[in-house]
């Protein structure tokens, strides 16, 4: 496993804390992100791979700082975002794949051929022609995914990735992400999803609230908001 390190990195917009400086070392291969809207999970996800740059301190991806040597770090790191419209941008989905492996395959006919086996893992080897647009919600979350892991990243970063899902499609997405051999750090609203990784974190007001095993953060997570409306 790679590891992921968090060293006294924060994130501040003007006077706000997105994120408070923040250590943490990363080493196990599923690691969730649970806690409310708005506490800061997308943020740390995204400190991860350098889509968002630390106000202080460093995060670093296998001694790789995610600022100085971010392009490094990306090819160490792959991202899925939550609504995967945001990375399906070519018109069909034998495409799309063709395009994470621009890089990786120089070759046209074997970079056709890479991205033809790649849609087939994912169960979308009917898919290849067809527009993205057509494709289903759970359909197109695989898509992103395939596009995501065409170039085998050690480490996947995904955030929210089955809150637009239906339940078939959320269970099949969870499964396929939890048997991946990669790292995955997990940013999710679904607790089963959560209960199912190695360590969870709990993100509460811009803080670690609690990081732990699965089953006592989700204890803790779900406390805490028993607590809060107790309070209201
Ligand atoms: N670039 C930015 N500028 C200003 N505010 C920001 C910026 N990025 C994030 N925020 C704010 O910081 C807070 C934390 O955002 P973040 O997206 O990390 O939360 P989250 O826990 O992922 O929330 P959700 O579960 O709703 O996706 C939110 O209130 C958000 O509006």
């Amino acid at each position: 496993m790679a590891e992921i390190r968090f060293e006294g990195a924060g994130v501040t917009v003007g006077e706000r804390t997105i994120l408070a400086p923040t250590d943490l070392v990363l080493r196990e291969r599923r690691i969730a992100v649970i806690g409310g809207n708005g506490s800061g999970k997308s943020t740390l996800a995204r400190l991860i791979n350098g889509l968002v740059e630390p106000s202080v301190g460093h995060v670093l991806v296998d001694g790789l700082d995610t600022v100085r040597q971010g392009a490094l770090v990306r090819r160490t790191v792959g991202f899925c975002f939550t609504d995967p419209s945001a990375q399906l941008v070519m018109p069909t989905c034998v495409e799309d794949v063709e395009l994470s492996l621009r890089e990786r395959i120089r070759d046209r006919t074997e970079r056709r051929a890479a991205a033809l086996a790649t849609l087939a893992r994912y169960g979308l080897e009917d898919r290849a022609d067809v527009s993205v647009h057509a494709l289903s919600g759970g359909q197109r979350q695989l898509l992103a995914l395939a596009g995501v892991l065409a170039v085998e990243p050690d480490v996947l970063v995904a955030d929210e990735p089955t809150t637009l899902l239906d339940l078939a499609n959320t269970r099949r997405t969870g499964d396929l992400l939890l048997s991946l051999p990669q790292q995955l750090v997990l940013v999710t609203h679904d607790l089963d999803l959560a209960a199912r990784c190695d360590r969870v974190l709990v993100v509460e007001d811009a803080r670690i609230r609690y990081d732990g095993p699965a089953a006592e953060a989700v204890a803790d997570y779900v406390g805490s908001i028993a607590e809060g409306s107790r309070e209201r």
